[in-house]
Formats: structure tokens, C-alpha cells, sequence
């Protein structure tokens, strides 16, 4: 504390800085920080300091950036200085790995891992991921036409059924890999254990230091799951009994490509494979849950995009349920999907960037260390860029002269290319997501308003409309809305008997 008071002494107004609010010693600005909706402080502190501003948390120095080209030369073109990961206080060993690549400093592990999932994720979208999407779209409009108000519990579960049936081909996970993610995001956020804001707790015996003790148990229970998985693939594998669609095939294929055809491995072979699947699997269930969920949202808050994109959807595909197939022909419900994203950032501070050297830019000294936060909810609003950027307009994305539309619209808007994809990151920690993402989010909403009409609830007694606050959010790195009620009901007598026998006819083979 001395050192740190006296080192701010010497450095008040002796050097060039960036803007940002008034540092006290020691504690820098911790006072002011809420521990719930972080991005709105950072959005009032960007409207008063300007695009580039510096504060600090205790000890941690952070530059938040509110523009995308300052956040392009920084975290783009010097990529190779702000690429690292900060330390999360209360998550055991992340920095080093070989369990949470999004989360790893730059080293051999990552490298590895993350070399080994863009290939494997690019295989897969070639083909569409094999209509697993489609075929678990089905069973999801069966269940909510069965039991409508468990919709947020549903979407959930089926971006954790896609990614475990892609996985390993257990979609029955998906529950599970919905709620470990749950416990992943709460140690990993600032309103989750205390020892991530008062960070010196951590250091406390483990006796006497009940968030060590509950991380040690919630890590070792999440491995030793993921270990499970791997090796009952395996041993799937080694009967033949495997099917090929999976990424744990891909993986063994490529062992006995380079002679190990028994699959014999070291244990820490097996670790950093486990690790590397059940990851993948983990981070694309609630980053796709987020979205889906604002977005059945803002189709209740905005009938009238509703009603644009159901009427598009009828003209092209009529009485059959959308797929990938449709994609080109149905602009409008990629737009709604790219403007939700816009609207409701599912990772509105962005992930931090950490400078792994010392480095200068616009003549401001930038330490080894300084956190770099290119905050998704302020770059989402800068109003030349997202004109009238607190509403939901999707015509932003359709109709020319609005700065991010883009053609041809058969290809455009998207979540894998074009405008607006710093939402998915930037530079050599760009997100190896996307076109999953891009697939799942189509297939979901395309289908959902070909069956459904979603509408906020009225409140059977009152008779009044039940609202619904669009800005109720938990407060973890990745965000879903706080559960919210609504009204679906099925379009029509003919689209209830075609969910009805969609869900029947994947029944068998999804062992629902
Ligand atoms: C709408 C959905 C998604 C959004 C908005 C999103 C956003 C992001 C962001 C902002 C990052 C951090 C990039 C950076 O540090 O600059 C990231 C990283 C990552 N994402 Fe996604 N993501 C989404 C879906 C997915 C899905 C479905 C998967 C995989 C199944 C995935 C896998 C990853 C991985 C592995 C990383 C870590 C990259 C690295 O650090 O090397 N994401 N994502």
C-alpha cells in the first residue's frame, strides 16, 4: 500500500495518460464499480472521457476502448503484444490450462488446442453440422408446443444438446453442460464469489476459505465428468460403435492416422483431450442460449418484426419447417438476429485482452499487464456507426443508406462475416464460434416464428399486459436475460400437427 501510494504520488500529472476518472490511491476506483451491470458505468465514464480511457480496480490497470478502429489497432494490428488473458481470481489455474482455452495465456496448450478446434469447427460447417441443428429444432418445437412455458429452460437445452451430440453424440448432456457452463460463468464473474473483487481473500488458508475449497470441488467434478466422456467415447470408438459426425472421432481418427491404433494414451494425453472437447462443448451452450433468449424476447417487444419475418418465412417455405437450405431467402430473420445481438450484447464488456509487454500508443506509456477491455455495449452504440443505437431496428441491416447494411442480401447480415463482427472479438483471440453460432441462431429463429407467435403475457386477473424488462440480465461474462414470461401459441390447427410430427418422426433417433 505504501509503495502503491507513493508511485501514485510521484506519477500524478507527471506523465502523458489517457482520460478517465479520478483515481484514489490504493483502491483506484473499486468504490465506484457496481458489481451488477458493469457496462453502463463503463458507457457514462466513455460519454464524459471519450473512446480510449483509463482506470483502475485495486491493482489492475484497464484501458476500456469504445471504438472499433482504436480496438482494431490495438488488439488487431498489435496482436501480438494484447493478446493475453488476465488473471480471474477465483478460477483455479486457467492461465495455464489445459481446461478453458478461452481463457489460457498464449502458450503451446493454446496454441494446440486452439489450432485443433478451428479445423474440427470448420470441418463441420462444411456440412452444415451433419442437421443436428435441425433434427434437435424439431424436438424443440414439440416440447414447446407440449409445454410452453418452459421456453427459456427448453432453448437452453437445446444449444447443449446440439453441442454434446457434436461432442460425443450424447445430446442427453445438454442439460448438464448447460448447467456446469452456469457454474463456469458464476466463478468467472465479478458478482460471483467475493474473492474476485477483494481478491487478497483468495489467499487465505483453505481452512478457513470457503471459495477455494468450493472452486477446488466444482473444477474437479467438471474434469473428471469431461474425463468420463472422453473415455466412454473411446471405449465406443475402439467397438466401432462411434459415429464419425463427432469431434471425438475426428480426434481418434487422427491417432491411428499416426499408428496408435490401440488408442493407448498417458493420462495427461488423455487430460489435455478431455479438456479440449468438454471446453468446446461448455463454451457454445449458454454464448448461443443469451441471444436465442433476447432474441424470442425482442420478437414479443416488436410485433411488428415479428410479423415481417413470419410473413418472409410463410412465402418461402410455406408448410414445411426452415432449414439451412433457406437461408439465403430469409434476410429479414437475420436481421432480427444481428440487431438482438446489437441490442442486447451476450458479452457486453467484451472479453479482456491482456498486454503481455510494455508498449506505447498516441504517446501514452501502456504497462505489461494493463487490461484492455473493448466494451461490446458502448461499441454497439456509437451513434454514427448504430444510428438511434439504444431501439431495436433491424432495417439497419436491410435497407440502404443506414451505415451497416451491406449486399447482397441473399449473403448478408450474418454472424460469420461483413459488419458488426467485433461482437465475435478480435484478432488471435477472435472467437472460433461463429459459424455455429451463425447456423443454430438461423435454424432457431427461422423455425420458431414459422410455428409459434410469441406476444407478452397478460395477467389473467388483471387483464393487463405482464412487461418485460429487456435490461434484466444476470451479471456473468456471458449474459442471459433474468427468466421472463411470455405468450406462444402455435400459428394455426395445420402447423400444431406438423410440429407435432417433426418431433416424432427425430423422437427415436435423439432418444428423447
Ligand atoms: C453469438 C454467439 C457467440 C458470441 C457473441 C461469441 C463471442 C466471443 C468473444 C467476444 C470471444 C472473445 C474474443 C476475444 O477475446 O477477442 C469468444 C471467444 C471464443 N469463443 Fe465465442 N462467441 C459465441 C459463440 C461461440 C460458440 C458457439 C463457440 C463454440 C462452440 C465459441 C467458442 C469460442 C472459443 C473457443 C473462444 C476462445 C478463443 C481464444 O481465446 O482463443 N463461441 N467468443
Amino acid at each position: 500500500a505504501v509503495k502503491q501510494y507513493l508511485t501514485w504520488r510521484k506519477n500524478v500529472g507527471s506523465k502523458p495518460r489517457f482520460p478517465g476518472p479520478q483515481q484514489l490511491p490504493i483502491v483506484g476506483h473499486v468504490h465506484d464499480l457496481s458489481r451488477f451491470s458493469l457496462w453502463l458505468k463503463f458507457k457514462e465514464w466513455a460519454d464524459e472521457h471519450g473512446p480510449i480511457y483509463y482506470t483502475k480496480v485495486l491493482d489492475q490497470r484497464l484501458i476500456i476502448v469504445s471504438d472499433e478502429k482504436i480496438a482494431e489497432e490495438l488488439l488487431v494490428k498489435r496482436g501480438h503484444i494484447y493478446s493475453g488473458r488476465p488473471q480471474i481470481r477465483s478460477l483455479i489455474r486457467h492461465k495455464e490450462g489445459p481446461a478453458y482455452s478461452a481463457l489460457m495465456d498464449r502458450h503451446d496448450i493454446w496454441k494446440a488446442q486452439r489450432r485443433w478446434c478451428h479445423a474440427a469447427m470448420a470441418e463441420a460447417y462444411k456440412h452444415h453440422f451433419y442437421g443436428h441443428v435441425e433434427k434437435e429444432m424439431s424436438r424443440y418445437l414439440g416440447l414447446l408446443l407440449l409445454d410452453p412455458a418452459r421456453f427459456l429452460d427448453y432453448t437452453r437445452e437445446y444449444c447443449g444438446r446440439v453441442m454434446s451430440r457434436l461432442a460425443w453424440d450424447d445430446a442427453t448432456q445438454g442439460r448438464a453442460t448447460g448447467d456446469s457452463a452456469d457454474q463456469t460463468l458464476h466463478c468467472m464473474s465479478l458478482p460471483g464469489p467475493v474473492t474476485n473483487l477483494l481478491t487478497p481473500l483468495w489467499h487465505l488458508p483453505a481452512l478457513v476459505n470457503p471459495w477455494y475449497t468450493a472452486e477446488v470441488r466444482r473444477e474437479r467434478e467438471q474434469r473428471a465428468w469431461w474425463l468420463a466422456s472422453f473415455r466412454l467415447a473411446k471405449d465406443r470408438m475402439r467397438r466401432g460403435d462411434l459415429p464419425g459426425d463427432t469431434w471425438a472421432y475426428r480426434y481418434f481418427e487422427q491417432l491411428r492416422r499416426e499408428g496408435n491404433e490401440g488408442l493407448d494414451q498417458p493420462d495427461d494425453d488423455e487430460v489435455f483431450a478431455s479438456c479440449m472437447l468438454g471446453f468446446l462443448n461448455l463454451v457454445g451452450v449458454v454464448t448461443i442460449s443469451g441471444p436465442l433468449k433476447f432474441f424470442l424476447m425482442a420478437m414479443a417487444l416488436h410485433p411488428e418484426w415479428q410479423k415481417k419475418a413470419q410473413g418472409e418465412i410463410d412465402r418461402v417455405c410455406g408448410n414445411r419447417m426452415p432449414t439451412m437450405q433457406d437461408y439465403a431467402q430469409l434476410p429479414t430473420v437475420r436481421a432480427c438476429l444481428k440487431e438482438t445481438l446489437r441490442w442486447r450484447s451476450n458479452v457486453p464488456l467484451g472479453v479482456p485482452h491482456q498486454a503481455e509487454a510494455d508498449d506505447e500508443y498516441r504517446g501514452v506509456k501502456i504497462k505489461k499487464g494493463t487490461v484492455i477491455l473493448a466494451c461490446e455495449w458502448n461499441l454497439n452504440r456509437v451513434p454514427t456507426r448504430y444510428p438511434d443505437g439504444n431501439n431495436y431496428r433491424p432495417e439497419r441491416f436491410l435497407e440502404p443508406g443506414w451505415p451497416t447494411y451491406q449486399e447482397p442480401l441473399t449473403r448478408y447480415p450474418n454472424f460469420r462475416e461483413g459488419v458488426s463482427m467485433h461482437s465475435f472479438g478480435w484478432g488471435r483471440r477472435t472467437c472460433l464460434g461463429q459459424n455455429l453460432a451463425d447456423d443454430e441462431t438461423f435454424v432457431f429463429a427461422a423455425a420458431t416464428l414459422w410455428a409459434f407467435r410469441l406476444a407478452p403475457e397478460t395477467c389473467p386477473r388483471t387483464g393487463r399486459v405482464v412487461p418485460i424488462d429487456s435490461q434484466a440480465t444476470n451479471s456473468h461474462v456471458i449474459l442471459e436475460p433474468l427468466p421472463y414470461r411470455m405468450s406462444i401459441k402455435v400459428r394455426g390447427a395445420e402447423r400444431g400437427r406438423l410440429v407435432l410430427e417433426g418431433y416424432r418422426e427425430v423422437m427415436g433417433e435423439l432418444r428423447v
